[in-house]
């Protein structure tokens, strides 16, 4: 396929009477990792659940894949799904299966391996985000909040997606788990091949991650590009968001040259 894996022209979205999105246009290209950044209430996840397609716009356009997301009837909008992994922000994992059966769900559903099948694919899974074979027998309750999300990575990686959603994948998790998290996702994106695109509210994921980062601001993509450009770009909530004392040591941290604003 040529052309980007994500293509948003021209999305709008209303709650009500208020505008979240506006005009927002967005390409994201094959092998890229995106970090999604703006303030609360932008409109992150709002478009991170569009082009998952749990919500649909207002109006314009999403394509992923070269197709549109919506409108091309139920069998086409699955098959496109399927295409694509979730990791959503707290794991979403179903309580009442232990991991194994969490991991399993997604490869049950399509109804096309037998359990023996299903069951090398799960240990595959769980050993390519670094879990062994016994923690699938583990109930979510029994986790801890890292392996919860790695769990949820392997469910999201069970179908091998070529594009992979992230809400706040590090949310929640102390310093050394996140970074460890951070690391698992740039070893698996590189390894698979992975467009990946993230939401994320923190300076330290976004600069380990990141090959692009766009800015959400007054109702669309205002900056896109590599981090060193989206530092440079003199905006209120970029200086804000960036160019902290915090932000500056995170972005230092991860080999950029950066001075405090
Ligand atoms: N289904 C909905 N109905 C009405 N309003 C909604 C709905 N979903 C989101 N909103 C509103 O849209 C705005 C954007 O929400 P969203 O969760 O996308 O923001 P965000 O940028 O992800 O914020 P945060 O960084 O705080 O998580 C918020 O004001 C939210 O209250």
């Amino acid at each position: 396929m040529n052309g980007p894996v994500i293509r948003i022209r021209e999305l709008c979205t209303r709650f009500g009477d208020v505008w979240i999105h506006r005009g927002l246009d967005l390409d994201i290209q094959r092998g890229e990792l995106v970090s999604l950044v703006g303030g609360s209430g932008s409109g992150k996840t709002t478009l991170l659940r569009m082009i998952i397609g749990l919500l649909m716009p207002t109006s314009g356009s999403i394509e992923v894949f070269g197709e549109p997301l919506f409108g091309g009837g139920v069998a086409r909008e699955r098959a496109l799904r399927q295409r694509f992994g979730v990791l959503f922000q707290h794991g979403a994992l179903f309580s009442a299966f232990n991991v194994f059966d969490n991991i399993a769900f997604p490869l049950r559903e399509l109804k096309r391996y037998d359990e023996g099948a299903i069951r090398d694919l799960v240990m595959l899974k769980l050993s390519m985000v670094e879990l062994l074979p016994r923690h699938g027998k583990l109930m979510p309750a029994e986790l801890s909040g890292g392996m919860i999300k790695r769990v949820a990575l392997a469910r999201a990686l069970a179908l091998e997606p070529e594009l992979l959603l992230l809400d706040e994948p590090t949310a929640g998790l102390d310093p050394d788990r996140s970074d460890s998290f951070v690391r698992l996702i740039r070893m698996l994106g590189e390894e698979l091949g992975l467009t990946v695109m993230l939401v994320t509210h923190d300076l330290d994921t976004l600069a380990a991650l990141s090959t692009r980062v766009a800015v959400l601001a007054e109702h669309k993509i205002l900056a896109y590009g590599t981090t060193d450009e989206i530092m440079h770009t003199d905006h209120p909530f970029i200086r804000n968001f960036f160019l902290s004392e915090r932000s500056v040591r995170a972005l230092q941290n991860a080999g950029h040259a950066v001075t405090p604003y």
